[in-house]
């Protein structure tokens, strides 16, 4: 049996005064409706801090500092094994704009489980609780 392709995938976990930005997938994507953490596919040769640059001013019209890397997860969907790794950042400028996501919202870590995250970025929780 041959080793599944796993496609590496950026995710910002950006904080403003407190709070973090989770965004919903948009109907015309793969994993529509599920919530997330904006970002997308490393692309050959870029750093996972690059793409998270890059994406964020496609999808959102943001700026973001990359601070570190939090932790990452692998997950098989049907379609699809990644590896999403996450990175603390900080919101930096730019009034959200809707590209790839339907809906948007800041929210503190207690309000995590009332949304519907991608399976890939559940076992972000409780991680992200043990350090705040
Ligand atoms: N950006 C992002 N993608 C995630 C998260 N969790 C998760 O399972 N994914 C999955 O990672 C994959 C890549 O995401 P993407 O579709 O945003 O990437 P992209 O914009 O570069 O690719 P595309 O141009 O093919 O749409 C999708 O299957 C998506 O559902 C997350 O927190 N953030």
């Amino acid at each position: 049996m041959s080793k599944p392709n796993i496609i590496p995938v950026a995710a910002a976990v950006i904080f403003k005064e407190g709070q973090l930005l989770i965004a919903r997938r948009a109907a015309h994507k793969s994993q529509a409706g599920f919530w997330e953490f904006p970002g997308g596919k490393i692309e050959v040769g870029e750093t996972p801090e690059a793409c998270l640059l890059r994406e964020l001013k496609e999808e959102l019209a943001i700026e973001v500092k990359v601070n570190h890397f939090l932790m990452e997860s692998i997950h098989h969907y049907d379609q699809i094994s990644i590896v999403l790794k996450a990175y603390h950042c900080s919101y930096l400028n730019g009034d959200i704009q809707l590209h790839d996501h339907d809906l948007v919202e800041w929210i503190s870590l207690s309000e995590f489980d009332q949304f519907n995250f991608a399976p890939a970025d559940r076992p972000f929780l409780p991680y992200l609780i043990s350090i705040q």
